[in-house]
């Protein structure tokens, strides 16, 4: 949590969303969208470690060999969310982006590490109506052409369900991160 690293968004109500947050390649923030070069601290987002570019245009090609019509993107856009076990987020469309990917439908490529998600997802805003899915960690889940604009939401941390040997070789508080790649 220092200088330019993990905070805690807020909407312009002044509510609070129940995540801490930092981005990569670009600043995105509920209330400046991607418009604002520098968070509300004054810093600018550090470049996206290539290491990830990589992982992620692998886990692209990976899914095109089952589906040749999912397309390829470049992830200039990281966004890493940490939830502690009782961290969630609220039913949202991702539709920040530009219009040219949201027209292509380009994947945004999901990565979860740590404990694992009640992940919510449907056609509208109705956590009630919404389908579910547990997201563990290790999860990659990639929303492309139609699911791309799908409502999808975390309902619930479950707490003690990290990999032990993930526990043991990091330095992970308990909770879950979640790394959402896409391209502006
Ligand atoms: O944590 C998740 O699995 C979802 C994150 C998300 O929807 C977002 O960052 O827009
Ligand atoms: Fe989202």
């Amino acid at each position: 949590m220092g200088p330019g690293g993990f905070y805690q968004p807020g909407f312009n109500s002044g509510a609070k969303l129940n995540l801490h947050m930092m981005c990569f390649g670009r600043n995105w923030d509920p209330q400046t969208k991607y418009a604002a070069r520098y968070r509300c601290d004054g810093y600018q987002a550090p470049p996206v470690p290539e290491k990830l570019v990589s992982l992620v245009k692998t886990s692209i090609k990976d899914s095109q060999a089952h589906d040749d019509k999912i397309p390829s993107m470049h992830p200039d856009i990281y966004i890493v969310n940490f939830y502690t076990t009782t961290g969630r987020l609220g039913m949202h469309q991702d539709r920040n982006e530009s219009s040219n990917s949201l027209r292509k439908g380009l994947p945004i490529v999901s990565i979860s590490v740590g404990d694992s998600a009640r992940f919510s997802y449907g056609h509208n805003r109705d956590v009630r109506k919404a389908n579910e899915v547990l997201l563990e960690s290790c999860d990659i889940l990639i929303f492309e052409g139609k699911s791309r604009n799908s409502y999808h939401g975390v309902k619930a941390i479950i707490p003690n369900s990290a990999p032990l040997p993930l526990l043991q070789q990091s330095k992970l508080k308990p909770g879950r991160l979640n790394l959402t790649f896409r391209q502006f």
